[in-house]
């Protein structure tokens, strides 16, 4: 049982009421024995611990996961979590909503007992054998709470962690009043339970997680323009797959495969490179087997430099180097290396998908699989199909990517694709703000503040700034023989802030080199300091430029940055990349730390108002006419024209034959 019908918060709930049918089963003369198989979720959860005794099978799993809907468990699981496993244990589960094995839920002292065999028939028995005892010490209601000496610490560390990792959101912040309140008698704190579910139920914040989580699930009903989807499609097994290319993406893909129980090829060209990923992948997979406390065959990847291998893989995945031509020239030595059927997936951020099919025997059989750093952390893989891509081959990448636990989005070939095309304006309007007059860590603490997981200079450092210098080369931007405008600086007609390119210059690439955007404690280093060093060049660039700094406030950084970035994300729409806005809401959030309690960029802008969206960019593109990303997209005028429809109604709105596909 996994908990409520998710759909029925937004309609009129009907009855029983579960906090009723849970008390009268607890408060029942009859022993009742909660049978888990499977899931037991949220109020399936709550529910089982209104039970008497609760007996698992070994592959059950439990958790109440409310906090990720904007919710807390209200049917009395923040008042018997806590007195039947202690505050600390049930505030851990609580606020994360992580869902615990079977056996650590009898360690945890949740469940009675675990069992290999039917837990219906274990339970029926175990009934028998207790019919007879009192009841009365196994209502968990009438437990007096376990309050630790320390509980008043311990509450403020939990709601210090609820703070740090809600980023604004309400939830978590709300479990830990409602798990504080099981210090009182059950009745109070039931009705503490119920005032603060009251109010986050009709919250926008709870209806944004909600729409997340089904946004994460419609994404797997992916179509294609051609009429291909996910079910008239059919996903090929994959018995075998290489990973060529053990940089730091490569590693991480090849960790995933493993984990998931797929044999690997991992190659490279270089038997140092190649000896340097076995340490750091073996320790990768090391730490989770420590971890999961699973078992894993270790001997499932091979590593190897011959490419004669690879002919008996169904999938290669290659993250090498981001360079067309060797890319291009490695895709034309797989057509002849790899099976005729074998898929050729690239796991390219940014490269012509198209060029690389164009390079190999199979047009058909290649696609992009785009993972996101650190490849075996991170939920999300776009999945990039050209004009040529088989259903079979899209159907085996998205299967797949379910298959390691991502969350995959079918996305069509373009520019930098979804996530990175609609984070260029984004980046490019923190860097024109720094020439107007702010600072780095201005601009990030806005946007922190706002939930995102890290600001924009921070993010650029930990991805290594020469990964965008490098675009900007290869797009014309900058480099050798690229004539330098007047300042403010134009090119291509447009306006281009240098500054990225002299931070690079001077050799300062982020993380990996100690300093960036901002000073680290040394090469390879995470705490971000500022930096004067940073402060002094900006105000000289400023200066020799002629530009008068002025103070730039919050809001502006969050209108100019994210409203940039919506903006680009309506044109991926128009250029029907996806076939709905809930994509790239799944994608910022998965991938790119946007806040889930706003739903995602596209859900933010249904709720701050398309008109007022529609309006800032006006506003801003009257004063900065040579920044064309703030340029108002034709279909967001088009929408705020009708009236501004729900956000499930936009792609109604774009004009046939409008899409570049
Ligand atoms: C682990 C899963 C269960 C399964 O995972 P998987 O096998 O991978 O399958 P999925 O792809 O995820 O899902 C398959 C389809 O099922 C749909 N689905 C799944 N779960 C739900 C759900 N809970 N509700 C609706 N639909 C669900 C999913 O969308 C897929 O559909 P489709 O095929 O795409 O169409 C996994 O799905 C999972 O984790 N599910 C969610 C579990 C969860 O979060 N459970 C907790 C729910 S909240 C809860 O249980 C709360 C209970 C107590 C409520 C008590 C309320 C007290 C009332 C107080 C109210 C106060 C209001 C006052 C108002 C006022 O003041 O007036």
């Amino acid at each position: 049982m996994s908990g409520a019908d998710i759909r029925e918060f937004s309609r009129p709930m009907t009855g029983p009421a579960l906090v009723p049918l849970i008390d009268a089963i607890e408060a029942g003369e009859k022993p009742v024995v909660a049978a888990i198989e499977g899931m037991a979720l949220g109020g399936g959860l709550e529910l089982a611990l209104g039970c008497h005794y609760r007996i698992a099978h070994s592959k059950a799993q439990l958790g109440l996961p409310e906090v990720t809907l904007g919710l807390i468990p209200a049917a009395g699981g923040t008042q018997r979590l806590p007195r039947l496993i202690g505050f600390p244990a049930a505030l851990d589960m609580i606020i994360t909503g992580r869902r615990v094995s079977a056996g650590d839920a009898l360690k945890l002292g949740i469940v009675d007992q675990v069992t290999e065999r039917n837990a219906g028939e274990v339970a029926v028995a175990f009934a028998r054998s207790v019919v007879d005892c009192p009841l009365v010490s196994r209502r968990l209601s009438t437990w007096p709470p376990l309050c630790p000496a320390d509980l008043d610490n311990i509450l403020q560390m939990a709601l210090a962690r609820a703070w740090q990792r809600g980023r604004g959101a309400l939830a978590p912040v709300a479990c830990v009043q409602a798990v504080q309140a099981a210090r009182l008698p059950y009745s109070q704190g039931m009705q503490q339970e119920q005032k603060l579910m009251s109010m986050l139920f009709a919250s926008p914040q709870a209806r944004a997680l909600q729409y997340c989580f089904f946004s994460q699930r419609a994404v797997g009903k992916w179509s294609m323009p051609n009429g291909a989807c996910w079910d008239n499609s059919t996903a090929r097994p994959i018995r075998k797959a290489a990973v060529i290319g053990l940089g730091t993406m490569g590693r991480g893909i090849a960790v995933c495969l493993v984990l998931a129980g797929i044999p690997v090829i991992a190659m490279e060209t270089d038997e140092k490179q190649l000896e340097a990923a076995r340490r750091v992948v073996m320790a990768l997979l090391e730490k989770e087997v420590q971890k999961l406390a699973v078992g894993l065959h270790l001997g499932l990847i091979h590593f190897t430099l011959e490419q004669r291998y690879l002919r008996e893989v169904d999938l290669v995945i290659e993250a090498v180097f981001e360079d067309l031509a060797l890319k291009k020239q490695l895709f034309a030595e797989l057509s002849s290396v790899c099976h005729p059927d074998t898929l050729l997936c690239t796991n390219t951020s940014q490269l012509d998908v198209d060029q690389l099919a164009t390079a190999t025997s199979r047009p058909d059989l290649v696609v992009g699989m785009h993972f996101f750093a650190p490849a075996n952390k991170i939920k999300l893989l776009e999945v990039v199909f050209t004009s040529r891509s088989s259903p079979e081959a899209v159907a085996t990448a998205m299967q797949l990517g379910k298959w390691l636990g991502k969350v995959s989005v079918a996305v069509a070939n373009c520019p930098g694709f979804v996530g990175n095309r609609m984070l260029r304006p984004y980046v490019e309007q923190a860097g024109f703000l720094l020439e107007e007059g702010a600072t780095p860590e201005q601009v990030d603490s806005a946007l922190e503040h706002f939930g995102l997981a890290m600001g924009v200079f921070r993010m650029s450092d930990l991805s290594g700034l020469d990964v965008g210098w490098r675009v900007r080369k290869a797009a014309g931007l900058t480099g050798p023989g690229v004539p330098q405008g007047q300042l403010l600086q134009t090119q291509q007609g447009y306006r281009y802030s240098p500054l990225a390119d002299l931070i690079c210059q001077k050799g300062r690439l982020g993380q990996k080199t100690g300093c960036g955007w901002y000073l680290y404690e040394g090469p390879g280093g995470h705490m971000a300091r500022p930096d004067p060093w940073v402060h002094a060049f900006l105000e000289e660039y400023r200066r020799v430029h002629g530009l008068q700094p002025r103070s730039i406030g919050q809001q502006e950084v969050l209108e100019r940055c994210l409203f940039a970035l919506i903006n680009e994300g309506f044109r991926v729409l128009e250029d029907r990349i996806v076939m709905d806005p809930v994509a790239l809401d799944v994608i910022y959030v998965l991938g790119y730390g946007w806040p889930a309690h706003t739903g995602g960029p596209m859900y933010y802008a249904g709720e701050v108002g398309l008109p007022r969206v529609l309006g800032r960019l006006e506003y801003y593109q009257r004063v900065h006419p040579d920044i064309p990303h703030l340029r108002p997209s034709a279909l967001l005028r088009q929408l705020v024209a009708k009236g501004s429809p729900p956000i499930h109604k936009w792609m109604w709105h774009i004009e046939e034959g409008s899409s570049r596909l």
